[in-house]
């Protein structure tokens, strides 16, 4: 095995140079996960006020099948553990159906419904 360090007990800094490289990208990628999750919530927080105004379960398990299958599919082409795509667009989804439970719950309770 190679040695990172220097003898020093420095870290080499041809190391730390890549380190800071790969960490530059990965920051950038979790920065576009969030925006783009900021996205996603803005449209599912629409569809949470039109399923409350109009009445509709707050969670569709028949939609959620199919979003499950298209991303595991999309995520195996990608070389991403499918069970690992199904686990997260669960969990996110598991927020929705928690905030569209609330805009429906302050629907009924009067007033007009609001997010979160
Ligand atoms: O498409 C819907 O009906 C939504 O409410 C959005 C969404 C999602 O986050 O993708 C959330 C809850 C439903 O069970 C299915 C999908």
């Amino acid at each position: 095995m190679t040695t990172s360090t220097n003898g020093t007990g420095d870290v080499d800094p041809a190391v730390r140079e890549e380190l800071a490289r790969l960490r530059d990208s990965i920051d950038n990628i979790d920065a576009a996960v969030v925006h783009m999750l900021a996205e996603r919530f803005k449209a599912t927080q629409q569809v949470g006020f039109l399923k409350a105004t109009h009445r509709l379960p707050p969670a569709d398990p028949a939609r959620e099948a199919r979003q499950i299958e298209r991303l595991r599919a999309l995520a195996e082409s990608a070389k991403l553990d499918p069970a690992f795509a199904e686990k997260f667009l669960n969990f996110i989804i598991a927020e929705v159906i928690r905030h569209h439970e609330r805009i429906a719950e302050d629907a009924v309770n009067g007033g007009s419904p609001t997010a979160n």
